[in-house]
């Protein structure tokens, strides 16, 4: 349950093994203030192992020789491996200091694209996690439905999921690594960061994070509307209340699409990972894993039948237009990156991941 704080730009925390109709309010009341929330990661939708194997073979993976890395990099399918610097989420910044790998959804237990050698002889690790974060997404996608009494006789409370299922998923699996700064390098922080101002394109993103190695920040909506810098609040890793808690909580974070399919009900919430201490820890890496969730591509997205998203049509919520998951994200990246994508048969390439 929700150690809630009162505020709109505090991130609340909730423990999803609450009564469901409590858990279900406060995760949509999350949803709609901040667009952020923590779960609490206690190993019960996503055994503790598995996320700890799964950020052992990420740093194994990103400590390996550059010519075993460069065969896998990034294709228009948005799969591979995204070289340091390759990436440039805020424009205004020189490039993103990190690297990353995308892994797709499996079929039948297997990747459907080349693995490098470090993964090839765990893909049923890797299979297992991208599994339990399949279903923490669709737990939480049937939590929102709860909470917005989405009233469909034959659906129920799984309006939501079934509509990001079945295999192989369109989520993607991203690993992270934020590399220290050079040493002698004196920090530029309006340059030099590790990953620029976004939202994310999809529906919910899941993110873990690692003791002691914090950056996120977010622009908390209820202060965005100002561009004062010092509205970005950082979102801590053991935010209060978890402390004592065996490992980092999950962070969930509300996409455009799903922003979008719920007349801007939910807010898709601007964030960004800085250097941490203003610099002063610039010399650690940083390591995290992000699940970005997605409907199937030729979803329609169609009105949620919720009277609490009805209500919203036409008084300051974006009216649902009849748009599918895939024109909805193909959108989204050419707002983002003009000119890049003008051919719309070009597929959605390395951008399509956030
Ligand atoms: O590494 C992080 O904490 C955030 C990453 C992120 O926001 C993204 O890749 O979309
Ligand atoms: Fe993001």
């Amino acid at each position: 349950m929700a150690a809630t704080n009162g505020t709109t730009d505090q991130i609340p925390v909730i423990d999803l093994s609450g009564p469901e109709g409590t858990v279900a309010k406060e995760l949509v009341n999350a949803a709609t203030t901040c667009g952020f929330v923590y779960i609490k990661s206690l190993g019960k939708d996503i055994p503790l192992e598995s996320i700890d194997g799964t950020f052992a073979l990420s740093k194994k993976f990103f400590s390996s020789p550059i010519e075993e890395k460069e065969p896998f990099k990034i294709k228009e399918d948005n799969r591979g491996w995204v070289a340091f610097h390759a990436e440039t989420l805020d424009p205004k910044t020189m490039g993103d200091f990190k690297e990353a790998m995308n892994l797709g959804g499996f079929l039948d237990r297997k990747a459907q694209q080349p693995l490098p050698p470090v993964f090839k002889d765990h893909e049923p690790e890797l299979y297992a996690f991208q599994r339990y974060c399949q279903n923490l997404m669709n737990k939480i996608l049937d939590l929102f439905a709860i909470g917005l009494e989405v009233s469909s006789p034959t659906e129920g409370s799984k309006w939501f999921s079934n509509r990001h299922g079945p295999e192989p998923t369109p989520c993607t699996l991203r690993l992270l690594h934020y590399p220290p700064l050079p040493p002698n390098t004196e920090l530029q922080p309006k340059v030099d960061i590790r990953a620029g101002a976004h939202s994310d394109y999809g529906s919910i993103t899941l993110l873990f994070q690692r003791p002691g190695q914090p950056g996120l920040e977010i622009l908390p909506p209820s202060r965005s509307s100002s561009s004062n810098t010092e509205n970005w609040t950082p979102v801590p890793v053991f935010p209060p209340g978890t402390e004592s808690d065996p490992s980092p909580p999950i962070l969930v974070n509300i996409g455009d699409l799903l922003s979008h399919w719920t007349n801007n009900l939910f807010k898709s919430t601007v964030h960004r990972v800085v250097f941490p201490g203003g610099g002063k820890e610039a010399g650690k890496d940083r390591y995290s894993i992000a699940y970005f969730g997605h409907p199937i591509g030729d979803t329609v997205l169609e009105p949620v039948p919720s009277e609490k998203v009805k209500a919203l049509a036409g008084k300051g919520g974006s009216d649902v237009q009849a748009m599918t998951a895939h024109e909805h994200l193909l959108s989204r990246l050419k707002a983002t990156y003009l000119g890049m994508y003008k051919d719309e048969g070009k597929g959605t390439a390395e951008v399509g991941a956030t």
